[in-house]
């Protein structure tokens, strides 16, 4: 594989479009065939990435399978996005090597990222340094990852932690409201976190209509996950005209 061959793709396709869609599938969630389809239909509507995770997927096997049935069908990237080393599979093209930083258990800042580290580089597959920031409380990410959630209405405290990571070199934030989350991150908080940060900027949870994604972006999102919106039945079409949104309103 060609160094940073994924990071270099995410850059070129955002010299194309305002910002991305990121897919999130969750193995444990789509099983092998239904994956692959919506993998296939959301790389029609532009998509630029699939990211394959869960905060509870902790079946190898399972995970595995599903990224090699969605690779043969599709040409973007897939990212694994893990929850802790199970999600470290091989076949995909790319991982979100993320660090919890408002963890308060040193697990998920440094210590599943040792225990993973090994089989990163086995599978060869690219590292993408992230710090991920879980914002607010109440789901699955938060609670698996002992997360101290940043308060939605603090955006200066989540500006501060994504400066910090620019100081220790990681060159992604995901700015996480967790799956399902009743409320997405605010383009307030996006925004004052785009002013202090330089790298590349993801925001995912609770993320289901156009309004609420053209003001991600608006406010300086580069890349926004979706997953929740179409295990509960969201149509391809929708997320279409979401896609398109994204994609044109920085
Ligand atoms: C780099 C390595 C090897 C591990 C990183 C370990 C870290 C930092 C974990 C953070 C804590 C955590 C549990 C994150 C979950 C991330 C994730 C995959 C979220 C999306 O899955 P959900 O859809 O929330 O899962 P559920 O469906 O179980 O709610
Ligand atoms: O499932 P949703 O709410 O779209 O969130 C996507 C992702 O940010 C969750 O980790
Ligand atoms: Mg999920």
């Amino acid at each position: 594989m060609t160094k940073n061959q994924v990071e270099t793709f995410l850059k070129s396709e955002l010299k194309k479009k305002n910002a991305l869609l990121f897919v999130l599938i969750d193995s444990e969630v789509s099983n092998l065939d239904e994956s692959a389809k919506l993998a296939k239909d959301v790389e029609k509507i532009g998509a630029s990435a699939i990211l394959v995770g869960g905060s509870s997927a902790t079946d190898q096997i399972e995970m595995a399978q599903v990224v090699k049935g969605i690779k043969k069908g599709i040409k973007i990237p897939i990212i694994l996005f893990p929850g802790n080393v199970t999600g470290v599979v091989p076949d995909a093209d790319a991982i979100l090597f993320s660090s919890l930083m408002n963890s308060e258990n040193p697990y998920f800042i440094t210590q599943a990222q040792a225990l993973g580290a090994p089989s990163v580089l086995k599978f060869g597959l690219e590292p993408l340094p992230t710090a991920y920031l879980v914002i607010g409380e109440g789901t699955s990410a938060w609670f698996v990852g002992a997360a101290r959630g940043i308060p939605f209405e603090k955006p200066k405290i989540a500006a501060a932690y994504a400066l910090a990571a620019q100081f220790l070199g990681m060159r992604f934030v995901y700015l996480e409201a967790g799956s399902g989350a009743k409320s997405n991150v605010t383009p307030e908080m996006v925004k004052t976190v785009r002013h202090a940060f330089n790298g590349f900027l993801i925001v995912g949870g609770g993320i289901k209509d156009v309004k609420t994604a053209e003001s991600l972006v608006k406010a300086g999102a580069d890349a926004l996950v979706i997953g929740t919106f179409l295990e509960k039945g969201g149509s391809i079409k929708k997320l279409q005209e979401i896609a398109k949104v994204i994609q044109r309103s920085k």
